[in-house]
């Protein structure tokens, strides 16, 4: 069995257990999710500067998780934040749930759309479309307008939202799959999938199963050239639970 650690880059409490939920529908039986969120930082991530904070929890979280011989790591962040930092720390692999959600959705359809939260953060899926190479597989990028965290306060507004968005995405883009773009839709998947008929796929639980498949497949996060561990050199004051 494995140890599968989750982390949640923001410090909401409900969202971490939105995201532990679901990554515990999928683990296989007997694999444990550790679902952990930084003690300090943002509430919620919603730009730059959010997740140039966020980093450092996640930086942290991966360092206790390599001590604690986690069998991979999973940032449930649709911006991937810290993802190659992460991946110099890390011996085991190291996925982030957007990067997860959009190989997999390459694999059910030519061309997918995406559905997040705020406008402002569409920027940043473009910018992972472009370091992962998926641009050109987009075919639309959509915005709730609503802030992540109206996702957990109960009203189901923001559920309806990405319901709808997914459904004009299906309808307007020619996209064969939909992406749901945070953490904090992980829950929404199955169902939505269910309903429109064509995949729509969350990272959570797509970034699980690929962690299990790549210990079954024995493969780790290579630790040649850029993903070496961090060069070893004095990290002072907030940054020393970090030296190697
Ligand atoms: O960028 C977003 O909308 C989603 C992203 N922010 C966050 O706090 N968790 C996330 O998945």
């Amino acid at each position: 069995p494995l140890i599968l650690q989750v982390i949640n880059p923001n410090t909401s409490e409900a969202m971490t257990a939105t995201i532990a939920a679901a990554a515990r529908v999928v683990a296989a039986p007997g694999n444990e999710i550790l679902a952990v969120c930084p003690q300090e930082g943002a509430p919620s991530i919603e730009g730059h500067f959010d997740e140039a904070i966020a980093t450092l929890g996640v930086l942290e979280q991966v360092r206790l998780g390599r001590e604690t011989g986690v069998d991979g790591h999973i940032i449930a962040c649709f911006g991937d934040p810290g993802l190659l930092a992460a991946r110099e720390l890390a011996t085991a692999p190291v996925i982030g749930i957007a990067e997860a959600a959009m190989h997999l959705a390459t694999l059910v359809a030519t061309r997918f759309s995406v559905v997040t939260t705020l406008p402002r953060t569409l920027v940043i899926a473009r910018h992972l479309l472009h370091q992962y190479g998926f641009e050109r597989h987009c075919a639309g990028l959509h915005a709730i307008d609503l802030p992540v965290l109206a996702l957990e306060d109960g009203s189901g507004l923001a559920q309806q939202r990405v319901r709808e968005l997914c459904i004009a995405a299906r309808d307007q883009d020619g996209s064969g799959a939909v992406v749901l773009g945070c953490g904090g839709m992980a829950d929404l998947a199955r169902t939505l999938t269910d309903e429109l008929g064509i995949p729509v796929i969350d990272g959570v639980s797509a970034a699980v199963k690929m962690v299990e498949a790549l210990a079954a497949l024995g493969l780790r996060t290579s630790k040649q050239g850029d993903l070496a561990y961090p060069l070893a050199k004095p990290l002072s004051g907030r940054f020393l639970g970090l030296n190697q």
